[in-house]
């Protein structure tokens, strides 16, 4: 069985637009069908799950491709569980089909419904002998009521993780079945809010007990169906009194099941599952073992945009939960009555997967075998560290990291050797004096190794950051996303730059080296690969690097790009551009003085239109590094101004950086006077 493949499934539904007037505002976008990625305009953010169903997907359709092939399971005898999680108004109640059934309309028919008429029609043609029993009950400002009791006002009790005296009734039809859930959806309790006029009001848990024989032995699996109550807003759903507590309860409960996914996704020895009563009953469908789909629906309504990014953000926790259900009931048969260890032990020939990278990064440092520098010489090779784990190692981590380590290890061992081949000079010294020659080339070697190792690691972790998890996205999608931001036609960027080239990550599709995936979490993590060999010297003395400095003049022909940070001294002198910040910052905004000196000759540029006209330049088409010298401009900002400009359009003049979302007026203000431009 391969154990990559048994994680949670995470599947995205979008709500359809009511008016199309929204939909010319939408935040999500599809931008590759396979692998599914979704991309959050709003925060340039990009996210993988499983399905990502559009806002004209049929029910149908995600039925089949979310979670028909795990009803199976459940005759196997596991627990499988569906729940839908969510903004309220955003359709899980309508996915799930825990709504009124009365709408003849089969094309609206949801989840419930369709896995019972799976069940019983499997059965019914294979004329097994199962019993199938059903219960539905709710959680109501943490509470639980029984759904198939009519008219039951009194809560039933919960101890430990079970609901007692909580009804099972026994169903011979998929009819039957169907008529509970009509009758447990008339018991519960739902609300009408700004937002939505039939919103549930609790969490909604459907369950259907499987049993059956088999060699006379006997199986039972449970189904659960689970329709979360959406999490809401009181300022937008406009709700007060008991409907602002019944949010309150709701909101509670779906914390503490966001805080239950986090535990289960990062191995946590302590799952919270008693922080409320919702994780409290869903703890045996919450769980390692069993078969888990979670249906995050969301709505692409800009409005809506900050919901939205929570809910992704839930699901995409919720995909890291790895889930083996075979195997732990495998262990529990030959190990009865002990119980399971966290985490989870896994058998022998199954490798082990959280520290695979780290581990790995470990193994990447070379080991050379010889002391002698002069027979490395002859030698000419490396060898790298193979640890036994190693291959343990490459079985766990996904294909697309593996296939970079390759690449890496292999650019590594390149670099390695034809560094000590220039550390190794003839020696004319004596014997004794050859032992100290040595020594003194092996520092160089280190600061050299230490050097490509870390620009390496660097480079590494933004790949790794910049979903890795995905396999290359197809040209012509990752085109489309690009062309929606620029009315149907391709943009200077995408015909300057990657002229023919075939798009590759996300990353390329925007022509951004450095596009921030997820959060950027440090500048040294922004390292683009052309870099590699503008790596500061580590054994560069400061008194050295500023005698440097003072011979870097700006050029007076410098126009393009390059010459222009070259002049702020990155292109000069690649060796040597670690000097400090404020003498780079000093001299990307220079003084009045030099500016008329170097100003273009033959040119009627006044300095400050020549001044100008440099920054203008470096908010075009300078890379993160450059665009982070200006003052103001920090490593998001600069990101910010990067896609801005590769997703809309370019800065004619510095006053389009009010176009930028989130400039104010004072903020362009405070860029406009700190880096001395004048005002367009
Ligand atoms: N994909 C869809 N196609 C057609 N109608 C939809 C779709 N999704 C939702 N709706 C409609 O939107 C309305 C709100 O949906 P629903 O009640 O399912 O939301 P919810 O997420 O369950 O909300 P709450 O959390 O408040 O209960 C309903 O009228 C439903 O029919």
């Amino acid at each position: 069985m391969d154990l990559r493949k048994d994680r949670i499934k995470v599947s995205v539904r979008i709500k359809p637009f009511l008016n199309c007037q929204d939909a010319s505002t939408a935040c999500l976008h599809i931008i590759s069908k396979e692998p599914p990625v979704l991309l959050v305009a709003e925060r340039a953010q990009t996210y993988v799950f499983d399905n990502i169903f559009p806002e004209d997907v049929n029910q149908e359709s995600v039925y089949v491709d979310a979670v028909k092939p795990f009803v199976d399971y459940v005759k196997k005898g596991f627990n499988y569980t569906v729940f839908a999680y969510g903004q309220t108004g955003t359709g899980k109640t309508y996915t799930m089909g825990s709504a009124s059934q009365k709408s003849k309309d089969s094309v609206h028919t949801g989840i419930i419904p369709r896995a019972l008429k799976q069940l019983f029609e499997e059965v019914d043609n294979s004329n097994i002998e199962a019993k199938i029993s059903i219960s539905f009950s709710e959680v109501y400002n943490e509470k639980v009521f029984d759904l198939l009791l009519k008219n039951n006002k009194s809560p039933l009790p919960v101890i430990g993780f079970t609901v007692q005296g909580l009804s099972k009734k026994h169903v011979k039809s998929v009819f039957e079945a169907i008529e509970l859930l009509e009758t447990g959806n008339s018991n519960r309790h739902v609300g009408e809010t700004k937002q939505n006029l039939n919103s549930s009001r609790s969490h909604g848990i459907f369950t259907v007990y499987y049993t059956t024989k088999n060699g006379g032995k006997e199986i039972s699996g449970e189904l659960n169906l689970v329709d979360l109550a959406g999490s809401e807003r009181a300022r937008k759903t406009g709700s007060r009194g008991n409907t602002f507590q019944e949010g309150v309860n709701i909101n509670k409960g779906l914390l503490s099941i966001g805080q239950v996914i986090s535990a289960l996704s990062t191995k946590s020895t302590h799952i919270p599952y008693r922080q409320s009563t919702i994780t409290s009953i869903l703890q045996a469908s919450l769980n390692v073992d069993n078969y888990i789909t979670l249906i995050a629906c969301v709505s692409a309504k800009m409005e809506d945009a900050s919901e939205t990014l929570q809910t992704l953000d839930f699901a995409h926790r919720a995909k890291k939960i790895r889930c083996n259900p075979e195997i732990i009931a495998k262990y529990k048969k030959e190990n009865p009555g002990i119980p399971l260890s966290t985490p989870l032990k896994r058998p022998s020939s199954t490798p082990f997967r959280t520290p695979a990278v780290k581990q790995h990064k470990m193994q990447l440092l070379p080991v050379i075998n010889n002391d002698n520098s002069h027979s490395l010489k002859n030698q000419g090779s490396i060898t790298f560290s193979t640890s036994s784990s190693s291959d343990d190692v490459q079985q766990t981590i996904s294909p697309v990291i593996r296939k970079y380590m390759h690449q890496m290890e292999a650019s590594l061992k390149g670099r390695f050797e034809s560094v000590i081949k220039n550390s190794i000079r003839p020696t004319r010294s004596s014997p004794r004096n050859k032992e100290n020659m040595s020594i003194l080339e092996w520092s160089t070697l280190q600061n050299e190794i230490a050097r490509i190792v870390r620009k390496e690691m660097a480079q590494f972790t933004l790949e790794k950051s910049v979903m890795v998890t995905s396999s290359p996205i197809r040209d012509d999608e990752a085109l489309k996303a690009r062309r929606l931001f620029n009315n149907g036609s391709p943009d200077d960027a995408e015909q300057e730059t990657l002229g023919n080239k075939p798009l590759e990550t996300v990353q390329d599709c925007f022509k951004v080296p450095e596009l921030p995936v997820g959060k950027c979490k440090s500048k040294k993590i922004l390292v683009s690969p052309t870099d590699i060999e503008t790596v500061p010297r580590i054994d560069t003395r400061r008194s050295l690097r500023l005698s440097l400095k003072n011979t870097n003049q700006i050029s007076d022909q410098d126009t393009s790009l390059n010459e222009f940070t070259r002049s702020l001294g990155d292109g000069d002198s690649h060796k040597y551009n670690s000097r400090r910040r404020s003498v780079r910052i000093s001299k990307a905004v220079e003084p009045l003085s030099t500016l008329k000196r170097n100003s273009v000759k033959g040119s009627n540029d006044s300095p400050f239109t020549s001044h100008s006209k440099k920054v203008l330049t470096i908010l075009n088409k300078g890379t993160s590094k450059d665009l982070e010298k200006l003052h103001t401009i920090g490593c998001k900002t600069a990101d910010q101004i990067i896609l801005f400009r590769a997703l809309k359009s370019r800065f004619n003049k510095i006053d389009d950086l009010l176009k930028l979302p989130g400039w104010s007026q004072k903020k362009y203000d405070r860029f406009v006077n700190l880096n001395l431009l004048h005002r367009d």
